[in-house]
């Protein structure tokens, strides 16, 4: 077939036996994939076991298999681990007219949300609870405090979504462990995040049968939870009739239906759909918030300017009290938003995106991804590409503010933190809203430094997430 240019795989390196490049590959994808495609261009072929995988990490390969053949390209490639995580009926990881069914009711509900609760509110007052659990401490402390974190921002991210799902919360523990939601979906991402090699050589499949239990029950812990609170939701509704969050939305919307429709969205979807909601919101806003917190700390004059314009905004409103912030508040913070897209750029935390499964052979350039290929999208070497970005390892907010970058047709498809295209991510703007304001409140009250005067490390660790390394920060009250 090598007269036939277009019948040829994307170029890629040379597999071995069994393990085709893995061992290339090893435990930092994102870092390893970036070198290769600088090798082996836009569209490279790698081998995941026996599993052929081609990775995009070019603007215009994107938009030509993503989006133009969007037809061949919208599914996703279900592993045995994510076959567990959804049984085929959840929204990340189910396929065709299921998926676009619940992806629908998921949409529709979001924003109706808006004009059923007051949702700015909601989460503007989650992130006074986090700002507030951090001055009780203080307290406590009478003094500079010393936390880690990442496990704050999950609790934050997770009573985020689930006060929208379910006006449910739970406290702040310096442990973020007293939740039973909070404790399984830890669980879920811990075992996510160590991969299961039986997902490529499904004959190891026995010697993993441990951790898939575990994967199982912690994933049972959720389910049993969502399926309790769609429960409540569902009598509290029949008796009151009164819409207070995205699930009476969601119940009320398929009572409205035909009942062949309605018949559609039965209670172990909706158990399914609701837990990924729970799952995907949690760690993806939560380790970009403590990555936003790496930069800053490493970046003091960062950190200052960012708090001077917060300080400032908040003047102009003749807020006297300034420990705050609103989502009102952020069309009128220009350099924080700078560095908000600055750091969904520099450290993405899917850093692959999410698998997605030709589903026909599928041409890019002069190659062709056959069917049953899995692709993906490589959201980190794009984002480190020096040909797209001038310095593009250096955090530099400013680039969003002056344009330093070139302006292509393809520019669109660059930055691609949240996905591409009719499956890209449903919880991007809530995702924006939180780190505004969850690190924005701390930025107004607390000069933030590591504890040794030292830089924080900026690698961090390829997983669920790529999320950073765990560290301690001191918090220094401000008089504001
Ligand atoms: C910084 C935070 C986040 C990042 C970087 C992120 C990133 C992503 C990416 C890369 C995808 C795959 C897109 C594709 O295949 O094209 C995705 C899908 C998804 N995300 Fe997010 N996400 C974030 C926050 C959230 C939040 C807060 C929610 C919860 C509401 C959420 C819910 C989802 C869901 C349900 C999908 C699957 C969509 C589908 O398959 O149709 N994400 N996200």
């Amino acid at each position: 077939k090598k007269n036939n240019k277009c019948s040829i795989l994307p170029p890629g390196p040379k597999a071995i036996p069994f393990f085709g490049n893995l061992i290339q590959i090893g435990t930092q994808p994102h870092l390893s994939i970036q070198k290769l495609s600088k090798i082996y261009g836009g569209a490279m072929s790698l081998w995941f076991g026996k599993v052929h995988t081609v990775i995009l990490s070019s603007p215009q390969y994107i938009k030509e298999v993503i989006v133009n053949q969007s037809q061949y390209s919208t599914d996703r490639y279900l592993m045995e681990t994510a076959l567990i995580i959804g049984e085929n009926i959840d929204i990340l990881f189910s396929n065709g007219e299921y998926w676009k069914k619940y992806r629908l009711l998921l949409l529709s509900s979001m924003s109706k949300l808006k004009s059923h609760i007051v949702l700015n509110e909601t989460i503007s007052n989650e992130a006074y609870r986090l700002s507030q659990c951090f001055i009780e401490l203080q307290e406590r402390v009478s003094g500079d405090i010393i936390i880690d974190p990442i496990q704050y921002f999950k609790n934050f991210t997770l009573n985020v979504i689930m006060l929208i799902l379910y006006s449910d919360r739970s406290d702040y523990h310096q442990d973020g462990s007293q939740n039973i939601v909070i404790d399984a979906v830890n669980y879920v991402e811990k075992e996510l995040s160590v991969g299961n090699m039986a997902d490529l050589f499904p004959i190891l499949k026995p010697f993993f049968k441990n951790s898939r239990n575990n994967l199982k029950s912690a994933l049972g812990r959720v389910w049993d939870f969502s399926e309790k609170s769609i429960e409540c939701h569902r009598k509290a509704l029949l008796e009151t009739g009164k819409i207070k969050d995205m699930m009476d939305i969601m119940l009320s919307e398929i009572d409205k239906m035909p009942s062949d429709q309605a018949s559609f969205y039965n209670n172990e979807g909706l158990v399914k759909v609701c837990s990924d909601l729970l799952i995907s919101g949690t760690e993806t806003s939560a380790s970009t918030m403590s990555w936003l917190l790496v930069f800053l700390v490493n970046n003091p004059n960062i950190q200052q300017k960012i708090r001077a314009e917060l300080r400032q905004v908040l003047q102009d409103e003749g807020m006297v009290v300034a420990d705050r912030l609103e989502i009102s508040h952020r069309s009128k913070t220009l350099f924080f938003n700078a560095c908000i897209k600055e750091v969904l750029r520099i450290r993405p935390v899917g850093a692959l995106a999410l698998p997605r499964v030709m589903n026909h052979d599928v041409t890019v350039g002069d190659y062709i991804i056959p069917k049953g290929s899995q692709v993906l999208m490589n959201v980190y070497g794009l984002a480190m590409d020096d040909t797209l970005w001038v310095n593009p390892e250096e955090f530099n907010p400013y680039r969003w503010l002056n344009e330093l970058d070139t302006v292509s047709q393809y520019s669109d498809y660059k930055n691609i933190t949240f996905g591409v295209g009719s499956r890209s991510c449903i919880g991007s703007t809530l995702a924006k809203d939180e780190i505004f304001l969850g690190v924005g409140n701390m930025i107004l009250n607390y000069n933030i430094e590591s504890i040794n005067q030292k830089p924080l490390d900026e690698k961090g660790h390829f997983g669920i997430a790529l999320s950073p390394n765990s560290y301690k920060i001191k918090l220094t009250k401000l008089n504001i």
